[in-house]
């Protein structure tokens, strides 16, 4: 029971590549439930007042995922989000004052604790994080093809300010990630949902990772 993760900013393509890679590897996807979030509307009206109980709400979800996966006796199982980047969320809003620090400080202990590998407890880290790693250009074309409302600059022209900000803590956030073996996809180079070649060469690139841990 192997567990892949993807990562990466809003719009980067992780539920798609999510896809493609269980097809392609023959296991289960996960994925994250956007259009049933009670609370992702109420959070982009007033984030000041909806973090903590959308990253709440977000972790209770993700360690249900979580569980699913592991007991899932399917080897590499993938899961279109990883359960570390919530608190890169709430950081950021911690420090723009949007969110309380002690609310953030809380909240990220709480994570960690919940993923310690502790004995006698099945492991929850997974196995193989993939980060896909797009320039804000890309992020708001994909944000503006697939229309969800409450993302929309339209809707709130501060969002791009939002969705820089979110870039800028994605890339030292993936660097100093230690949690499981990691790979990173230029998302912006490979147009793996709609170019059968980039698909190709993404797949490779994922299956050598794959390969090199012993996963394959
Ligand atoms: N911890 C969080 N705090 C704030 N917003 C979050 C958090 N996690 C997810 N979101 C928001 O939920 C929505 C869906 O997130 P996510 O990036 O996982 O999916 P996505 O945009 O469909 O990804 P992709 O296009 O890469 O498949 C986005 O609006 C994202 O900004």
């Amino acid at each position: 029971m192997t567990v892949i993760v993807l990562s990466g900013p809003i719009g980067a393509g992780k539920s798609s590549l999510t896809t493609i890679l269980a097809n392609h590897l023959g296991s289960k996807a996960y994925y994250e439930d956007v259009a049933d979030n009670p609370v992702l509307p109420l959070y982009y009206k007033d984030m000041k007042r909806y973090t903590f109980l959308l990253n709440t709400y977000l972790l209770n979800k993700r360690l249900t995922q979580i569980n699913e996966a592991i007991s899932d006796p399917n080897q590499n199982n993938v899961i279109d989000r990883s359960i570390y980047e919530d608190a890169l969320f709430f950081k950021m809003n911690a420090d723009s004052g949007i969110a309380d620090p002690t609310e953030c400080d809380i909240y990220t202990d709480l994570v960690h604790n919940m993923m310690e590998d502790v004995p006698g407890n099945p492991h929850k880290k997974p196995d193989l994080l993939i980060y896909i790693d797009v320039s804000l250009e890309t992020m708001l074309n994909r944000i503006k093809k697939r229309g969800r409302s409450f993302e929309q600059l339209d809707t709130d022209p501060s969002l791009k300010e939002y969705y820089n900000r979110l870039r800028t803590y994605y890339k030292p956030w993936y660097e100093n990630y230690n949690e499981s073996p990691k790979i990173k996809i230029n998302g912006d180079e490979f147009n793996f949902v709609e170019n059968k070649q980039d698909q190709k060469a993404v797949l490779q690139l994922i299956d050598q990772k794959l390969h090199d841990l012993g996963e394959l």
